[in-house]
């Protein structure tokens, strides 16, 4: 039996990883802070710096796997403890989280899972008491944890239950359930690549996708992969990757990102040839947008502005097309930010919808006639695409739809609605290999100003 008494930390490999990780558990779960947050910035988790890279790779990958199974996590938990996970210390219930995580799905072994988790609450006052209750709990797990899983082995326990309401009125009972299984797993990694997608798959283990994203299952710090530093690619999911091509031939052409950092689309608009503006309103956001078009060795006017207010003095008649990837509820991303799913709530989709509006009327005026606009969100909540593009299309008469056609996106004809918008599910591309299945829940549209 460890000991219950209160003990400052013991240096040992990987514990550093397992207390920040234990702290932006934290700071999701209690805090109400984003991962991105804690990950990146200026408010980033101060013990980060002193990470190397392959620890610093674990620890998101541990917290990732913790929110993407949270509710399958408190289902096991609740059953291996008598009087449920302790609630006057958040450091034995990060512990236990932490530990079982760790048992049931990652590379770790199970001792070294346990005693980890044994030392993260000896070293915290509050929850050193509760020391011999992880250890056995934890046992247990490492036990009988996977039979518990298949007890219950619904996906849907992992997706907050007004989400998965809104998938099934929206999607139906059978859509909304492959989707919360297809978020279960871990995702790939999908790079865009700016030449030789081929030869860039063979080197990082991977595939290309019909629409011609490199897919790949390794893990860990993507800095260190081949190309990275010579700015060879950039990462972005496969399905991000889609409504920047709708524009069709940008050489010489004027285009306004309207919310455009950290840059995915910026990239791929400037690697087309495009003139880019690149406008978003976070100063941070717009840093890491230079650095990233500064590795890639691809140029945009970069600006820090809220594109609402934005007048462009070197306009003239219009941008010849502004792309809208617009802020939103981001539920389409979950698998790849899982905090999404606990951070957000049904009543902070009206608030977004009325900025989207306002994007949306914005990017319109913007262009010359003739020009195109598309109008994209990471969410799967119709509010926040179809309604919001319907209701536009409805008021505005010098506007209208080209619809997309499947052979524009590989021949997907599953994720091109019969309007003629673009609208991918996180269960579809799917592969036999979960690892290199899905995309990202996106909308996009493309509109014309006549
Ligand atoms: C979905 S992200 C954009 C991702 C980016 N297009 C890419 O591909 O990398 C939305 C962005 O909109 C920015 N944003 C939110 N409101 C804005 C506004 N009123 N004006 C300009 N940017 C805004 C946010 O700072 C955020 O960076």
């Amino acid at each position: 039996m460890p000991s219950t008494r209160f003990a400052p930390p013991v240096e040992v490999p990987g514990l550093a990883a397992r207390r920040i990780a234990a702290d932006i558990l934290d700071g999701v779960l209690h805090k109400h802070r984003t991962l991105d947050e804690q990950l990146e910035g200026a408010a980033a988790h101060p013990g980060l710096k002193a990470l190397a890279d392959r620890d610093r790779a674990l620890m998101r990958r541990l917290v990732a796997t913790i929110l993407r199974r949270l509710g399958t996590l408190g289902h096991v938990l609740s059953r291996l403890l008598d009087r449920g996970i302790p609630t006057d210390a958040p450091r034995a219930q990060s512990a236990l989280l932490i530990g079982a995580a760790q048992i049931l799905w990652m590379d770790v072994p199970d001792h070294a899972a346990v005693d980890l988790s044994v030392r993260l609450v000896q070293s915290d006052r509050r929850a050193a008491k509760y020391a011999g209750l992880v250890n056995a709990v934890l046992r247990r797990c490492a036990r009988e944890g996977q039979p518990l899983i298949d007890e219950v082995r619904s996906e849907a326990l992992d997706i907050p239950p007004w989400l998965m309401t809104r998938w099934i009125a929206n999607y139906g009972e059978n859509t909304a359930k492959a989707i919360a299984t297809a978020i279960s797993h871990e995702p790939s990694l999908d790079l865009t690549v700016k030449a030789g997608a081929a030869q860039w798959a063979t080197r990082l283990h991977g595939e290309v996708l019909p629409t011609g994203t490199v897919r790949t299952a390794l893990q860990g710090p993507v800095t260190m992969l081949p190309g990275f530093s010579e700015g060879r690619w950039w990462v972005q999911d496969a399905a991000a990757a889609l409504p920047a091509r709708l524009f069709g031939d940008l050489q010489g052409r004027r285009v306004a990102d309207l919310c455009a950092a950290p840059g995915g689309k910026t990239a791929q608009l400037a690697q087309a040839g495009a003139e880019v503006t690149a406008i978003d309103r976070s100063p941070n956001r717009v840093a890491r947008l230079r650095d990233n078009l500064g590795r890639l060795s691809l140029g945009a006017r970069a600006l820090v502005a809220d594109a609402v207010e934005w007048q462009d003095d070197a306009a003239g008649s219009g941008f010849d097309g502004v792309l809208v990837d617009a802020p939103c509820s981001s539920t389409g991303t979950i698998r790849r930010h899982p905090d999404v799913a606990w951070l957000k709530q049904d009543s902070d989709i009206a608030a977004l919808t009325a900025l989207q509006k306002r994007l949306l009327q914005k990017a319109f005026a913007l262009l010359k006639p003739g020009g195109t606009l598309v109008y994209c969100t990471c969410s799967l909540e119709p509010e926040e695409g179809e309604h919001l593009v319907g209701a536009l299309l409805a008021s505005e008469a010098g506007v209208r739809r080209v619809p997309i056609g499947a052979a524009e996106v590989a021949g997907l004809e599953d994720i091109v609605t019969p309007a003629g918008d673009l609208r991918t599910l996180p269960c579809h591309l799917p592969h036999d290999d979960p690892r290199l299945s899905g995309l990202d829940g996106f909308y996009a549209a493309r509109l014309i100003k006549s």
